[in-house]
């Protein structure tokens, strides 16, 4: 079973500054360093660092050859990486010396991707395959429509918030994923408790309070976060989410997926960067085993 990720690829760059910027200052940076980024690019990590089999459909420009080459090292199948004239989707992180930051996206080739090319290449996909996709690309709602009509598993992460695309995505879920503040922005925006969401199951994960499963007609499964030593918790709902699917493409039920998320994603917590930080299967599993 192939979990085909559709999302954004991003070059993160990250800046150390002893302060952020006002407006006409110039500043020299204390550190650099560039990392593989974008949430689609994140849950790809982290699905395959977890064991899946990963298959990435999305878009890099002119200048995305490092990009290719980072998710090509994790294993993950890129033939259906588009190449589009323009830049690849880049982050500017300015981090100061008390952990606050500023950040600038520039969505690049992930709005300029052709849709035709990934509805072609899903042609190819088994039944038992799943979609994993979040909100930072276009054609959420085309990919997540072809995806669940040829019997694909759906799994939605609404992030970042944007009420017109999750609407738009919804009628093809059958797991969505979110984190509090998402689902707050959720629940203020529908008319309709989410028990009446047409999605399987609602996942809410609550960083240190750990994580929720809701499904109708099933008894909701609640995980605790695992205790670990907080370093960095930039990209744990992707390490939480890729680690979620990856579990269910392995043939795990929902309470064995969630606890296996959730130890992934304490790992990733206690290290430092991003996708650089998502853990691997064995380790992953020898955490839930010693908890
Ligand atoms: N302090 C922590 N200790 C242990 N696990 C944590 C901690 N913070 C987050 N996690 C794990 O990561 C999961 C996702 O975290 P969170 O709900 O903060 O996602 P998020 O807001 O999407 O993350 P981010 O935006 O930082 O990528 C949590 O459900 C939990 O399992």
């Amino acid at each position: 079973m192939t979990v085909w990720c559709f999302g954004s690829i991003n070059i993160d760059h990250f800046y150390n500054l002893g302060h952020l910027p006002a407006p006409g200052e110039t500043l020299a940076a204390s550190g650099y360093r560039v990392e593989l980024g974008g949430k689609g690019a994140n849950q790809s990590v982290a699905a395959a660092r977890a064991g899946a089999s990963v298959r990435h459909l999305g878009a890099i420009g002119a200048d995305g050859d490092r990009a290719l080459a980072a998710l090509l090292a994790e294993g993950v199948n890129c033939d259906y990486i588009q190449r589009v004239d323009g830049a690849t989707g880049h982050a500017v992180i300015m981090l100061d010396q008390n952990g606050e930051n500023s950040i600038i996206i520039e969505a690049g080739a992930n709005r300029k991707m052709a849709l035709e090319p990934i509805l072609a290449a899903m042609e190819q996909v088994d039944l038992a395959d799943i979609l994993l996709l979040q909100n930072e690309t276009a054609f959420q709602a085309e990919i997540a429509e072809a995806a669940m009509g040829r019997g694909m598993e759906v799994i939605y992460s609404a992030a970042p918030f944007e009420i017109a695309a999750v609407r738009a995505v919804l009628p093809y879920v059958n797991t969505l994923v979110m984190n509090a503040v998402e689902a707050a922005q959720l629940r203020a925006a529908l008319d309709v408790p989410f028990e009446d969401l047409p999605v399987e199951a609602v996942v809410i994960t609550r960083g240190a309070e750990g994580a929720s499963w809701h499904a109708r007609g099933t008894p909701d499964i609640f995980v605790p976060a695992l205790p670990t030593t907080v370093v960095d918790t930039t990209g744990a709902g992707d390490c939480f989410t890729g680690a979620l699917a990856a579990s269910f493409s392995m043939g795990a039920a929902p309470d064995e997926a969630m606890q296996f998320a959730a130890a992934a994603a304490a790992i990733q917590v206690s290290r430092p960067g991003t996708s650089a930080a998502m853990p691997r299967r064995a380790e992953i599993e020898r955490l839930v085993l010693t908890t």
